[in-house]
């Protein structure tokens, strides 16, 4: 234990009941005692899932108040665990126990030294943030959920806040590009994955240019962000914070954020030619996934149900698109697919990935050069190829899980190993693809079909059949067609920008007409974390670590219920109470 820190013990009374308590800085204890002084019920609560440390009596909600007999008593707040039974994960909720002294001397000890413990077993706790609330996402209850469930602990926590309602798509990733950002800790957004992605392209965006490095080159060792991302959950899916906490819920994710957990994420780049065109966490999608998304655009209106009709309009379509996937393989003697194993909370997997915690080893770049050289040949990589017709490509660098698929899209993928896992679904019989898309919504293994194909990958490039080559942008390049206004994808103004729009709009009317038209379309479209993309040839690359969220990754459901030991995250080096 630090020098400054002494432990404490001491009996206290909660309610009626006396209780014997123990802080010894890294936890605090109390232990239950009947009349003759037996143990009973001990509850333990690590230091660092402790939230407050109030004097007097406390109630959050509806508003703070002190007792007017407040002088041998503390309220303690802190994180309290119900399972999840979707997920398997857990809901967190705000515990409260409020302690009585035997006299005032003692309560100020514990409360200072409760504080004190704090500060030194926490010290990446946020202190100011950035919030951006987007009024319109999901069910369009964002500024309700904010004021109501998430500012009353950040306020109890003693965090400053400046909060942004968002009155435009873009703004948050503007005002992060741009804006003067000193002081704050971490950006929050209030909002689904489309908000998620905004703060991710501002945050990478702002880290390359602080950096001096250009978010261009695909074979470049991106600069790791350390501006931390929360995501208090308001949007149609919720994907990103449903795969990062195990749960969609404001209060889990607002408690997460308050003491200072962080996951690292890695991060898939998408690249059109020499240009960034995106990044993505949780899809890049093509067939399925790009028809349906490009269909629910027609359906906004619908609110989050726009995915489910979509989801059965493009079905019911029976589409699948020629196309050639080209894959770099991950190292299979790390994991795989279909090792049945699950990213958890301090998941060893991700922990042994060490590509991003020594990027400027000479390995690693050579190999990066070495396959990304030549986007056009093959010569030099270990490259594989498929060809044929496909229902959907999908490659996520996380199983996706959301409230539509517990397990997600690939059950068993790693959130920061710096991989990501190719989904290939060949051209099958409408039965088969539903029994393929049915499985997500079950236990049942969606790999286990004969048409369908998954590979743990670094790298993707994608590419039309020889003669149907997406060339269009370079007749929109010579035509200098562009009717109107579109949302700004990067470098706008540029050539790329303007070839982009407007091939995205060919593509995107090619895949709405076929669910109407005789003839169906011969190309699809991308589908990017929820965003339509203007290209159709890709090339995507998983970067290791590349962001940082306000999360753990899911916990164990067989950890104990008041705090995982964060021994497996490295930080308990054998001093908290599990490990003695
Ligand atoms: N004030 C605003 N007006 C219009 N669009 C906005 C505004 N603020 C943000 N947006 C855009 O709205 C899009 C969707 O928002 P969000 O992700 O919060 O909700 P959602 O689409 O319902 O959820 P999900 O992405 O999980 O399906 C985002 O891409 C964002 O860029
Ligand atoms: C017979 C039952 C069939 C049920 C089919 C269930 C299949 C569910 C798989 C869920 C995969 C979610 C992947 C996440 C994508 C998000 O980044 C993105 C942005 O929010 N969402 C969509 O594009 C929305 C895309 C929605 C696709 C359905
Ligand atoms: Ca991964």
């Amino acid at each position: 234990m630090d020098e400054h820190l002494v432990r404490l013990e001491a009996s206290l009374w909660v309610g009626k009941k006396r209780f014997w308590a123990v802080l010894t800085g890294w936890h605090l204890n109390w232990t239950e005692l009947d009349k003759k002084n037996r143990s009973k019920m001990t509850v333990s609560i690590p230091v660092s899932e402790v939230v407050s440390v109030e004097e007097g009596r406390v109630h959050v909600s509806p508003r703070r108040s002190i007792s007017e007999d407040a002088d041998r008593e503390f309220t303690v707040f802190y994180v309290k665990r119900t399972s999840s039974r979707s997920s398997g994960g857990f809901l967190w909720s705000l515990g409260r126990t409020q302690f009585s002294c035997p006299s005032r001397g003692l309560r100020d000890q514990w409360v200072t030294q409760l504080r004190l413990a704090l500060k030194t077993h926490s010290p990446s706790r946020p202190h100011r943030l950035l919030v951006f609330i987007n009024p319109f996402g999901g069910k369009k209850q964002g500024r309700d959920i904010y004021q109501s469930l998430v500012a009353p602990l950040f306020e109890l926590a003693g965090i400053s806040c400046h909060v942004v309602v968002t009155e435009r798509g873009n703004q948050a990733r503007d005002h992060i590009l741009k804006k003067d950002l000193t002081g704050f800790d971490g950006v929050i957004c209030v909002g689904g994955d489309g908000m998620f992605s905004e703060l991710l392209h501002g945050v990478i965006g702002r880290t390359q240019q602080e950096a001096g490095l250009s978010e261009h080159d695909p074979t470049l060792t991106l600069q790791s962000c350390d501006l931390h991302i929360g995501i208090i959950p308001a949007g149609s899916t919720d994907c990103v914070c449903f795969a990062t906490m195990g749960v969609n819920d404001p209060v889990t994710s607002a408690l997460h954020i308050i003491i200072g957990d962080s996951q690292p994420l890695d991060v898939c780049s998408v690249h059109y030619r020499s240009s960034l065109v995106r990044y993505a966490v949780s899809l890049v999608g093509y067939g399925f996934y790009g028809d349906v998304l490009a269909e629910s655009e027609k359906h906004r209106w619908m609110g989050p149900l726009r995915y489910d009709y979509s989801g059965a309009m493009v079905y019911l379509s029976n589409r699948s698109y020629a196309g050639i996937v080209q894959y770099l393989p991950a190292d299979p003697q790390l994991s795989n697919p279909r090792d049945n194993t699950r990213c958890l909370s301090g998941c060893s997997v991700c922990s042994k990935s060490t590509e991003r915690l020594f990027p400027h080893s000479p390995n690693a770049s050579s190999l990066y050069s070495s396959h990304f050289s030549q986007f056009g040949s093959d010569s030099e990589g270990k490259w594989v190829s498929v060809e044929g017709r496909f229902r959907a490509v999908s490659l996520t660098c996380m199983s996706s899980s959301c409230p539509r698929s517990p397990l997600g899209l690939s059950p068993s993928a790693h959130l920061a190993d710096g991989t990501a896992d190719l989904i290939i679904v060949r051209d099958t019989h409408p039965l088969g693809f539903l029994t393929f898309l049915h499985r997500h919504t079950t236990t049942q293994d969606q790999f286990d079909l004969p048409f369908v194909e998954v590979h743990r990958v670094k790298a993707v490039r994608f590419s039309l059949p020889p003669g149907a080559e997406d060339d269009e942008d370079e007749e929109a390049v010579k035509d200098g067609v562009l009717a109107e206004e579109d949302e700004a994808p990067i470098q706008s103004g540029s050539k790329q920008h303007l070839a982009g729009v407007t091939s995205y709009r060919r593509q995107k009317k090619k895949a709405l007409c076929g669910l109407c038209c005789s003839k169906a379309p011969s190309v699809s479209v991308w589908n990017c974390d929820g965003e339509l993309l203007p290209h159709t040839e890709i090339l995507c690359r998983v970067h290791c670590q590349l962001v940082r969220l306000y999360a753990r990754g899911i916990e164990d459901g067989l950890a104990p219920t008041s705090g995982i030991c964060r021994e497996r995250q490295g930080t308990c080096r054998g001093r908290c109470v599990l490990h003695n």
